[in-house]
């Protein structure tokens, strides 16, 4: 089974990633970007590059979302394991979406669902999604806004994104009020993962 924590930077995912793998102690826990691998390295590089191209972007945050599934996720689900990762396709769709939206390089009729389509044929849907929903504001101001993607009017574009993917599919995403104090998210969070995985 393949669960994602996803949500804009500061709204606690990694807070709770951490967390959970005292309750799961058998999951396999991961992120993307990858901090393992030389794509995961190339996305860094591309994040600390105010002028990277954002398509050129795309393509590498893909690449190493492809690179990702093959050498880890897919061993494991074959295996019957239970994944747990901090970030998946969904911050494409939503941060590259948005990023290709305000280019002035690209121009894309719809720049989120041309990221959506780019998956379908090799990518694996999460059976869960937990989306931690906060404003713009506060996660900006929780992540420090280190680097182009933490700006609170870029994230304003993001989480319009990510609540476009809610909308389309509701069946998959918990949405959870993430601007609640840590240990009522991670109680919430607790109770969807409950529910949701078989034997837990
Ligand atoms: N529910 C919360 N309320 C207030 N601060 C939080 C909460 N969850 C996390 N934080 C703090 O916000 C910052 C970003 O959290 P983090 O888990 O790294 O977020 P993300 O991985 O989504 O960027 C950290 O300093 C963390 O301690
Ligand atoms: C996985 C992924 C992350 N990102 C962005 C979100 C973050 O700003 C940045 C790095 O992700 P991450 O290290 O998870 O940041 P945080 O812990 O602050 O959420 O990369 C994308 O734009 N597209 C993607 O596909």
């Amino acid at each position: 089974m393949l669960v994602t924590l996803e949500g804009l930077d500061g709204s606690g995912k990694t807070t709770v990633w951490e967390a959970l793998r005292d309750d799961y102690p058998e999951a396999t826990f991961t992120r993307e970007p990858t901090n393992d691998s030389w794509y995961g390295d190339a996305v860094y590089r591309s994040i600390e590059d105010d002028d990277a191209d954002s398509l050129a972007e795309l393509f590498l945050y893909t690449a190493d979302h492809a690179d990702h599934l093959s050498r880890k996720i897919e061993p494991t689900l074959e295996r019957g394991e239970l994944v747990i990762s901090d970030r998946y396709s969904d911050s494409r769709f939503a941060y590259q979406g948005a990023t290709l939206a305000a280019s002035e390089r690209h121009e894309l009729e719809d720049p989120l669902e041309y990221v959506v389509d780019i998956h379908a044929p090799f990518s694996i849907e999460p059976d869960l999604t937990i989306y931690l929903d906060v404003d713009p504001e506060t996660a900006a101001e929780r992540a420090g806004a280190t680097n182009k993607f933490e700006r609170a009017e870029y994230l304003e574009s993001v989480s319009e994104n990510y609540e476009r993917l809610l909308e389309r599919d509701p069946e998959r995403f918990v949405r959870v009020d993430a601007s609640r104090k840590p240990d009522a998210v991670l109680e919430r969070v607790r109770e969807a993962l409950a529910g949701a995985i078989p034997d837990a």
